[in-house]
Protein backbone atom coordinates (compact mmCIF):
# COMPACT_ATOMS: atom_id res chain seq x y z
CA UNK A 1 0.00 0.00 0.00
CA UNK A 2 1.15 3.64 -1.02
CA UNK A 3 2.52 4.95 2.35
CA UNK A 4 2.46 8.88 3.22
CA UNK A 5 5.37 10.82 4.47
CA UNK A 6 5.16 12.89 6.84
CA UNK A 7 7.98 15.34 8.57
CA UNK A 8 7.35 17.27 11.55
CA UNK A 9 9.56 19.52 13.37
CA UNK A 10 12.56 18.53 12.13
CA UNK A 11 15.58 20.55 12.74
CA UNK A 12 19.21 20.01 11.89
CA UNK A 13 21.98 21.78 13.29
CA UNK A 14 25.70 21.64 12.70
CA UNK A 15 28.37 23.15 14.78
CA UNK A 16 28.76 26.51 12.59
CA UNK A 17 25.11 26.19 11.19
CA UNK A 18 21.35 25.88 11.63
CA UNK A 19 20.74 23.97 8.34
CA UNK A 20 17.33 22.38 8.86
CA UNK A 21 14.95 24.87 11.12
CA UNK A 22 11.25 23.43 12.27
CA UNK A 23 10.62 21.58 8.62
CA UNK A 24 7.58 20.14 8.66
CA UNK A 25 5.66 19.11 5.55
CA UNK A 26 3.56 15.90 4.01
CA UNK A 27 4.66 14.23 0.97
CA UNK A 28 1.85 12.43 -0.34
CA UNK A 29 1.40 8.50 -1.12
CA UNK A 30 2.07 7.34 -3.75
CA UNK A 31 2.89 10.53 -5.14
CA UNK A 32 5.87 12.70 -6.55
CA UNK A 33 7.01 15.45 -4.38
CA UNK A 34 10.11 18.05 -5.23
CA UNK A 35 12.42 19.80 -2.72
CA UNK A 36 12.90 22.90 -4.43
CA UNK A 37 14.81 26.16 -3.14
CA UNK A 38 18.00 27.77 -3.74
CA UNK A 39 21.65 26.76 -3.02
CA UNK A 40 21.98 26.34 0.61
CA UNK A 41 18.36 26.15 1.31
CA UNK A 42 18.62 23.13 3.62
CA UNK A 43 17.33 20.44 0.70
CA UNK A 44 19.93 18.02 0.72
CA UNK A 45 20.22 18.21 4.48
CA UNK A 46 16.66 17.72 5.20
CA UNK A 47 17.12 14.54 2.88
CA UNK A 48 19.81 12.90 4.45
CA UNK A 49 18.29 13.85 8.17
CA UNK A 50 15.34 11.77 6.47
CA UNK A 51 17.40 8.77 5.59
CA UNK A 52 18.78 8.73 9.09
CA UNK A 53 22.51 10.02 7.54
CA UNK A 54 22.75 13.12 9.86
CA UNK A 55 22.16 13.42 13.44
CA UNK A 56 18.50 15.67 13.93
CA UNK A 57 15.52 16.32 15.94
CA UNK A 58 12.13 15.90 15.13
CA UNK A 59 9.34 13.21 13.30
CA UNK A 60 10.19 11.07 10.57
CA UNK A 61 6.66 8.86 10.05
CA UNK A 62 6.05 6.52 6.91
CA UNK A 63 2.35 5.37 7.01
CA UNK A 64 1.85 6.74 10.00
CA UNK A 65 4.78 5.47 12.34
CA UNK A 66 8.06 7.09 13.38
CA UNK A 67 11.19 5.37 11.72
CA UNK A 68 13.68 6.40 14.40
CA UNK A 69 12.47 4.00 16.70
CA UNK A 70 13.32 1.11 13.71
CA UNK A 71 16.89 -0.37 13.16
CA UNK A 72 19.12 0.86 10.69
CA UNK A 73 18.13 -2.74 8.29
CA UNK A 74 14.52 -2.18 9.00
CA UNK A 75 14.65 1.53 8.12
CA UNK A 76 16.75 0.58 4.60
CA UNK A 77 14.06 -1.78 3.97
CA UNK A 78 11.40 1.12 4.20
CA UNK A 79 13.09 4.11 2.71
CA UNK A 80 16.15 4.85 -0.03
CA UNK A 81 18.08 7.85 -0.93
CA UNK A 82 20.08 8.60 -4.09
CA UNK A 83 22.58 10.91 -2.41
CA UNK A 84 24.21 13.73 -4.49
CA UNK A 85 27.79 13.54 -6.20
CA UNK A 86 28.87 10.03 -4.35
CA UNK A 87 31.76 8.25 -5.27
CA UNK A 88 31.76 4.91 -6.18
CA UNK A 89 34.94 2.83 -4.74
CA UNK A 90 37.09 1.03 -6.68
CA UNK A 91 36.53 -2.96 -7.37
CA UNK A 92 33.25 -2.82 -7.85
CA UNK A 93 31.09 -3.82 -11.09
CA UNK A 94 27.98 -1.51 -11.93
CA UNK A 95 25.86 -4.77 -11.13
CA UNK A 96 27.67 -5.44 -8.11
CA UNK A 97 26.74 -1.95 -7.10
CA UNK A 98 23.11 -1.96 -7.63
CA UNK A 99 22.68 -5.44 -6.12
CA UNK A 100 23.96 -3.53 -2.94
CA UNK A 101 20.75 -2.66 -2.73
CA UNK A 102 19.37 -5.68 -1.81
CA UNK A 103 21.48 -6.37 1.50
CA UNK A 104 18.75 -5.10 3.73
CA UNK A 105 16.34 -7.50 2.75
CA UNK A 106 19.46 -10.20 3.50
CA UNK A 107 19.72 -12.27 6.47
CA UNK A 108 22.85 -11.90 8.43
CA UNK A 109 25.81 -13.91 5.93
CA UNK A 110 22.85 -14.67 3.38
CA UNK A 111 23.75 -15.18 0.10
CA UNK A 112 22.26 -13.61 -3.09
CA UNK A 113 18.70 -15.15 -3.80
CA UNK A 114 17.12 -15.52 -7.67
CA UNK A 115 15.06 -12.90 -6.08
CA UNK A 116 17.66 -10.68 -5.50
CA UNK A 117 19.25 -11.55 -9.43
CA UNK A 118 15.73 -10.72 -10.67
CA UNK A 119 15.46 -7.43 -8.49
CA UNK A 120 19.05 -6.50 -10.10
CA UNK A 121 18.36 -7.20 -13.04
CA UNK A 122 14.84 -5.40 -13.22
CA UNK A 123 16.43 -1.89 -12.08
CA UNK A 124 19.83 -2.26 -14.34
CA UNK A 125 16.62 -2.44 -16.91
CA UNK A 126 14.83 -0.17 -15.83
CA UNK A 127 17.52 2.16 -16.14
CA UNK A 128 18.89 0.79 -19.88
CA UNK A 129 22.14 0.11 -17.86
CA UNK A 130 22.54 -3.57 -18.92
CA UNK A 131 24.84 -3.19 -20.89
CA UNK A 132 27.17 -1.50 -18.71
CA UNK A 133 26.07 -3.62 -15.68
CA UNK A 134 29.86 -5.63 -15.78
CA UNK A 135 32.32 -2.70 -16.21
CA UNK A 136 34.06 -1.26 -13.08
CA UNK A 137 31.85 1.31 -11.54
CA UNK A 138 35.21 3.79 -11.47
CA UNK A 139 35.36 3.39 -15.37
CA UNK A 140 31.80 4.49 -15.84
CA UNK A 141 30.83 8.55 -16.79
CA UNK A 142 29.90 10.69 -14.22
CA UNK A 143 26.26 10.17 -15.72
CA UNK A 144 26.47 6.51 -15.69
CA UNK A 145 27.57 6.38 -12.25
CA UNK A 146 24.84 8.82 -11.15
CA UNK A 147 22.44 5.79 -13.10
CA UNK A 148 23.77 3.05 -11.03
CA UNK A 149 23.18 4.98 -7.92
CA UNK A 150 19.62 5.45 -8.88
CA UNK A 151 19.82 1.52 -9.96
CA UNK A 152 20.34 0.51 -6.57
CA UNK A 153 17.78 2.17 -4.45
CA UNK A 154 15.27 0.60 -7.02
CA UNK A 155 17.19 -2.68 -6.37
CA UNK A 156 16.30 -1.81 -3.18
CA UNK A 157 12.92 -2.06 -2.72
CA UNK A 158 11.54 0.35 -0.68
CA UNK A 159 7.77 1.99 -0.22
CA UNK A 160 9.57 5.25 -0.15
CA UNK A 161 12.67 6.71 -2.72
CA UNK A 162 14.31 9.60 -1.80
CA UNK A 163 16.38 11.07 -4.32
CA UNK A 164 18.81 14.24 -4.01
CA UNK A 165 19.60 16.20 -7.63
CA UNK A 166 19.32 12.98 -9.43
CA UNK A 167 19.29 14.27 -13.10
CA UNK A 168 22.16 16.74 -12.34
CA UNK A 169 24.91 14.37 -14.67
CA UNK A 170 22.26 13.42 -17.05
CA UNK A 171 21.94 14.40 -21.04
CA UNK A 172 18.49 15.43 -21.67
CA UNK A 173 17.46 12.00 -23.13
CA UNK A 174 18.39 10.26 -19.72
CA UNK A 175 16.95 13.35 -17.89
CA UNK A 176 13.32 12.38 -19.03
CA UNK A 177 14.17 8.83 -19.02
CA UNK A 178 14.67 8.95 -14.84
CA UNK A 179 11.66 11.61 -14.42
CA UNK A 180 9.52 8.95 -16.26
CA UNK A 181 10.92 6.30 -14.52
CA UNK A 182 10.21 8.14 -10.55
CA UNK A 183 6.31 8.84 -12.35
CA UNK A 184 5.87 5.46 -13.08
CA UNK A 185 7.45 4.42 -9.81
CA UNK A 186 5.11 6.49 -7.99
CA UNK A 187 1.60 5.53 -10.35
CA UNK A 188 2.71 2.44 -9.05
CA UNK A 189 2.38 2.74 -5.58
CA UNK A 190 6.27 4.59 -4.36
CA UNK A 191 6.31 7.71 -2.34
CA UNK A 192 8.81 10.00 -4.24
CA UNK A 193 10.73 12.75 -2.75
CA UNK A 194 13.14 14.20 -4.79
CA UNK A 195 15.23 17.32 -5.14
CA UNK A 196 15.16 19.14 -8.12
CA UNK A 197 16.88 22.35 -9.54
CA UNK A 198 15.14 22.72 -12.67
CA UNK A 199 11.59 24.31 -12.01
CA UNK A 200 9.89 22.61 -15.66
CA UNK A 201 10.65 19.23 -14.32
CA UNK A 202 8.86 20.32 -11.51
CA UNK A 203 6.11 21.33 -13.16
CA UNK A 204 6.43 18.68 -15.71
CA UNK A 205 7.14 15.54 -13.35
CA UNK A 206 5.99 16.03 -9.99
CA UNK A 207 2.42 16.37 -8.02
CA UNK A 208 3.56 18.17 -4.98
CA UNK A 209 6.16 20.35 -4.33
CA UNK A 210 7.68 21.74 -0.58
CA UNK A 211 9.73 25.01 -1.14
CA UNK A 212 12.49 25.70 0.86
CA UNK A 213 14.41 28.78 1.71
CA UNK A 214 17.28 29.38 4.24
CA UNK A 215 16.59 25.97 6.23
CA UNK A 216 12.57 26.61 6.52
CA UNK A 217 9.80 25.75 4.29
CA UNK A 218 8.79 28.74 2.60
CA UNK A 219 5.12 27.19 0.89
CA UNK A 220 4.28 23.59 0.36
CA UNK A 221 1.16 21.77 -1.89
CA UNK A 222 -0.15 20.80 -4.87
CA UNK A 223 2.44 21.84 -7.92
CA UNK A 224 0.24 24.98 -9.19
CA UNK A 225 -0.07 26.38 -5.15
CA UNK A 226 4.24 26.24 -5.15
CA UNK A 227 5.22 27.37 -8.54
CA UNK A 228 3.53 30.96 -7.76
CA UNK A 229 5.62 33.62 -9.53
CA UNK A 230 5.90 35.73 -6.92
CA UNK A 231 6.64 33.79 -4.04
CA UNK A 232 9.35 32.00 -6.50
CA UNK A 233 10.58 35.55 -7.59
CA UNK A 234 11.40 36.17 -3.77
CA UNK A 235 12.68 32.84 -2.94
CA UNK A 236 15.32 32.76 -6.27
CA UNK A 237 15.77 36.59 -5.75
CA UNK A 238 15.50 37.28 -9.52
CA UNK A 239 12.04 37.70 -11.87
CA UNK A 240 10.32 34.71 -12.30
CA UNK A 241 7.02 34.25 -14.74
CA UNK A 242 4.64 30.99 -14.42
CA UNK A 243 2.53 29.86 -17.76
CA UNK A 244 0.55 27.69 -19.16
CA UNK A 245 2.31 25.45 -21.53
CA UNK A 246 -0.24 23.95 -24.19
CA UNK A 247 2.68 22.02 -25.52
CA UNK A 248 2.81 19.76 -21.79
CA UNK A 249 0.05 20.14 -20.64
CA UNK A 250 1.94 21.73 -17.80
CA UNK A 251 3.17 25.10 -16.60
CA UNK A 252 6.12 26.11 -17.79
CA UNK A 253 8.75 28.50 -15.52
CA UNK A 254 10.76 31.40 -17.38
CA UNK A 255 13.37 32.73 -15.10
CA UNK A 256 14.00 36.54 -16.40
CA UNK A 257 10.69 37.08 -18.41
CA UNK A 258 10.68 39.76 -20.96
CA UNK A 259 9.07 42.20 -19.89
CA UNK A 260 7.18 42.86 -22.95
N1 LIG B 1 28.47 19.07 7.18
C1 LIG B 1 28.15 20.35 7.28
N2 LIG B 1 28.70 21.14 8.23
C2 LIG B 1 28.37 22.45 8.35
N3 LIG B 1 27.47 23.06 7.55
C3 LIG B 1 26.89 22.33 6.59
C4 LIG B 1 27.20 20.94 6.39
N4 LIG B 1 26.46 20.48 5.36
C5 LIG B 1 25.74 21.53 4.92
N5 LIG B 1 25.99 22.63 5.66
C6 LIG B 1 25.39 23.96 5.50
O1 LIG B 1 23.99 23.82 5.63
C7 LIG B 1 23.32 24.67 4.71
C8 LIG B 1 22.35 23.84 3.87
O2 LIG B 1 23.13 22.99 3.00
P1 LIG B 1 22.43 21.93 2.03
O3 LIG B 1 23.51 21.20 1.33
O4 LIG B 1 21.45 21.14 2.80
O5 LIG B 1 21.66 22.90 1.05
P2 LIG B 1 20.94 22.56 -0.33
O6 LIG B 1 19.61 23.27 -0.30
O7 LIG B 1 20.91 21.11 -0.57
O8 LIG B 1 21.90 23.29 -1.35
P3 LIG B 1 22.33 22.95 -2.88
O9 LIG B 1 21.14 23.28 -3.72
O10 LIG B 1 23.46 23.91 -3.10
O11 LIG B 1 22.74 21.52 -2.96
C9 LIG B 1 24.39 25.38 3.91
O12 LIG B 1 24.59 26.65 4.44
C10 LIG B 1 25.62 24.53 4.11
O13 LIG B 1 26.79 25.31 4.08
Amino acid sequence: MPQLVEIRDLNVEFPTRRAVKNVSFSAPAGKVTALIGPNGAGKSTALSAIAGLVESTGEVMVGGSGVASKSAKARARLLSLVPQNTELRIGFSARDVVAMGRYPHRGRFAVETDADRRATDDALRAINALDIAEQPVNELSGGQQQLIHIGRALAQDTAVVLLDEPVSALDLRHQVEVLQLLRARANSGTTVIVVLHDLNHVARWCDHAVLMADGEVVSQGDIREVLEPATLSTVYGLPIAVRDDPETSSLRVIPHPNPF
